[in-house]
């Protein structure tokens, strides 16, 4: 367990596991508030699992995942938001409805809409958050009329409209190109910062996760039994914290990592 002082999150021995699947064995991890940490590791190893026990979608069967020192809610809270490689948004709802949507299942949780003034200040909050993700022209559009860049925008709006401190990303830039990519990260860096935001994130893309984490976590087994694949589940076998100067231009590589700064550690 890589132990920090008041995290926002801490994984105490937490284990996944799908019948007699072992997914995620003896996880450990403290999560500081502010970081921006990067979950690596093999197909199947349980990053996506990870997430969404972190999430409260999933309990862990064994374990204890504590938010700000109390045991997490079973259900998902306001507290955090999520964001998936395939889009998530509603396809019959404009960008400004989509992104309204969450205050309105928070406020009306029956009818799911909103009248009068409190419908009024959730499409001023709502316009508000589409310019902060770059969508502030294109409000009215529905998502079959926006690229895949836009649309993974606009689910950002959808994750941090109820104003989150956790930003859970799964895979969040995977099925973008290079370009819209750069322009995605460094709109995430900025969000990141300007919402003091602590963003867990899923990614196959090791670049990806150096230069945007402040702390990148392999997931993987540690031991392997041939005639039973699913014996053993993954853990955090490597958890490297990385000196970021978060001032650095968004998109910019990572800075040279002096030796005493990496802490690599085995998992719990
Ligand atoms: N509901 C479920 N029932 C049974 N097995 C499951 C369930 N959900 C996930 N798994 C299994 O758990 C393992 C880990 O899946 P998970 O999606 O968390 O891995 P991942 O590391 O995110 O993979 P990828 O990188 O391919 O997305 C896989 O073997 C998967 O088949």
């Amino acid at each position: 367990m890589s132990a920090v002082a008041n995290p926002i999150l801490r994984l105490s021995d937490v284990w996944v596991e799908y019948g007699d699947k072992i997914v995620l064995e003896k996880v450990g991890l403290d999560i500081e508030a502010g970081s921006f940490v990067s979950i690596v590791g093999p197909s199947g190893a349980g990053k996506s699992s990870l997430l969404r026990i972190i999430l409260g979608q999933e309990r862990p069967t064994r374990g204890q995942i504590l938010l700000d020192g109390a045991p997490l809610a079973p259900e998902c809270g306001p507290d955090r938001g999520v964001v998936f490689q395939r889009y998530s948004v509603f396809p019959h709802l404009t960008a400004l409805d989509n992104t309204m949507f969450g205050l309105e299942c928070e406020k009306a949780p029956f009818m799911a809409r909103l009248f009068g003034r409190a419908r009024q200040e959730a499409a001023a909050r709502a316009a508000e958050m589409l310019q902060a993700v770059g969508l502030g022209d294109s409000m009215d559009l529905y998502p079959a009329q926006m690229s895949g860049g836009m649309q993974q925008r606009l689910a950002i709006a959808q994750a941090l409209i109820k104003r989150p401190r956790i930003l859970l990303l799964d895979e969040p830039f995977g099925a973008l190109d290079p370009g819209i990519r750069a322009d995605m990260h460094a709109l995430i860096r900025q969000l990141w910062q300007d919402r003091a935001l602590t963003i867990i994130m899923v990614t196959h893309d090791l670049r990806e996760a150096f230069t945007l984490g402040t702390r990148v976590i392999a997931l993987d087994k540690r031991r392997h039994d041939p005639h039973a694949p699913h014996r053993f589940g993954a853990t955090a076998v490597y958890d490297l914290a990385l000196r970021k100067d978060t001032d650095a231009a968004p998109g910019a590589a990572a800075p040279a990592i002096p030796a005493q700064d990496v802490h690599i550690h085995e998992g719990a």
